[in-house]
């Protein structure tokens, strides 16, 4: 009896000890709840404050819209025949301030009209099936941040193609991913071909490595899903292939590239055959883009700079100062689902603004708001996991309030 009643009093203790750890972690969430809403309220009486103060002052008004310096012949002479280049570059800012203010009265509601409702007569995969291509046996972390980030940012299904070896690693970390082993099989091209039907859009690059006969299937995909119409986000060593063979995806008016500095670097001088001039990001962007064939160029770094050769929109959204790997790979997936859900929303939702720019700037937006929040709960020790775990308050806070 004695045994008995301690096992009872232990197992009362237990769940009283639980309920208790439970209302705190609830007190917690409301605190930081409370912290949010005054953190957004600040922001709010912090941009009327600069906006009042622009009004009165018209030199920095001026600063938030830049006019572009007349062409130089080195843009002239790569543009294509038939192309069509404005000089005009049309700076948009998301970030505090009247240019922050500006750029979410222009592009964030476009942003916002294309995430769509979730009502209960949808069914699986409506919302998006995203194939992304990657994941070489150093690599398999990028292409599971690219992959999930997809689904936690509302694809229905995400859809792996990666080696044999790196299947098994990526399916341990996630049973909610759906992993083809195929990309080093002998018929890879046609294993993966089949499932294009069902895609709505290919993310290609994140840890795909560099060896020749996974590029070589990687190109030959890319063709199969450009005859198909479908959107394709290039990363990381996609990049790489398209600076080795731009021919894969020039002229495509889908494609959307997302290159680092450095991968940047190296496809601009791909292109032109002439070191990049690291003065004017803005200007050797759009010559990139035109190069390309009017391609979506999303150049990331302090600030990112999106264009499509006819202007230059800047996402300032504040991130964090940590840099650690991976959070690319963050915006290559989120941006998959983004760009299936622009080209499936009418014109009229996206203010005919070209879709690829619609999507990126909310990848953007996206990746550096979960970069800030998951900073301001972990500070230096952020990872990629820790922003991913952002995705769902970001999207209420940015995209649906
Ligand atoms: N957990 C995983 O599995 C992850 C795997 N990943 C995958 O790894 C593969 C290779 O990617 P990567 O990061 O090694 O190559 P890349 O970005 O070209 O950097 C090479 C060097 O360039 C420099 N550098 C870079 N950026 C710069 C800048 N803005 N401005 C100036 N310099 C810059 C810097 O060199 P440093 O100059 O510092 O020596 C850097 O070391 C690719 O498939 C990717 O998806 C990643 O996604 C991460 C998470
Ligand atoms: N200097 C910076 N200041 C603020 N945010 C930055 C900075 N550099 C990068 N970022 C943020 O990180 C995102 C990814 O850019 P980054 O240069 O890390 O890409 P990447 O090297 O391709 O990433 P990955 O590690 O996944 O390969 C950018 O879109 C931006 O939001």
């Amino acid at each position: 009896i004695v045994t008995k009643r301690l096992l009872e009093q232990s197992a009362e203790a237990e769940q009283s000890f639980y309920q208790i750890e439970e209302q705190l972690l609830q007190a917690k969430d409301r605190r930081r709840e409370a912290e949010h809403a005054r953190e957004l309220h600040m922001l709010q009486v912090l941009g009327q404050m600069f906006s009042s103060i622009a009004t009165r002052n018209p030199v920095a008004t001026a600063t938030a819209t830049t006019a572009m310096p007349p062409a130089r012949n080195t843009m002239e002479s790569t543009m294509q025949p038939g192309v069509p280049m404005s000089t005009s570059v049309l700076e948009r800012s998301f970030s505090l301030g009247t240019a922050a203010r500006r750029g979410m009265d222009d592009i964030l509601p476009l942003v916002k009209n294309i995430v769509p409702p979730l009502t209960t007569k949808k069914h699986k995969g409506q919302d998006g099936r995203i194939g992304i291509i990657g994941g070489y046996q150093e690599y398999t972390g990028a292409l599971y941040f690219a992959a999930i980030s997809a689904l936690k940012v509302g694809a229905d299904l995400s859809h792996v193609f990666c080696t044999k070896d790196a299947a098994t690693v990526i399916k341990s970390y996630s049973p909610e991913l759906i992993v083809h082993p195929v990309l080093d099989s002998p018929n890879a091209v046609e294993e993966i071909e089949k499932w294009l039907p069902r895609l709505h859009c290919l993310v290609v690059g994140p840890g795909l490595g560099r060896d020749e006969m996974l590029l070589k299937n990687t190109k030959e995909v890319i063709e199969k899903s450009k005859a198909r119409d479908i959107p394709i986000v290039i990363d990381a060593d996609g990049l790489w292939l398209v600076a080795q063979q731009p021919s894969v995806i020039q002229g495509y008016q889908k494609g959307i590239l997302t290159p680092n500095y450095m991968e940047f670097t190296q496809l601009y001088e791909a292109m032109h055959h002439e070191p990049l001039d690291s003065s004017d990001h803005q200007r050797s962007a759009m010559e990139l883009s035109v190069a390309m064939g009017n391609l979506t160029v999303v150049l990331k770094g302090e600030e990112d700079l999106i264009t499509d050769g006819n202007k230059v929109i800047l996402c300032r959204q504040e991130g964090s100062g940590r840099r650690c790997g991976g959070q690319g790979d963050l915006l290559s997936g989120s941006l998959g689902v983004l760009a299936h859900w622009a080209y499936t929303s009418s014109a009229d939702m996206t203010k005919s603004v070209n879709p690829s720019v619609v999507a990126a700037f909310g990848a953007c937006s996206l990746t550096r708001q979960c970069n800030r929040q998951a900073f301001h709960k972990h500070g230096r020790a952020t990872t990629t996991t820790d922003r991913i775990q952002e995705i769902s308050s970001t999207i209420k806070k940015i995209f649906e309030s």
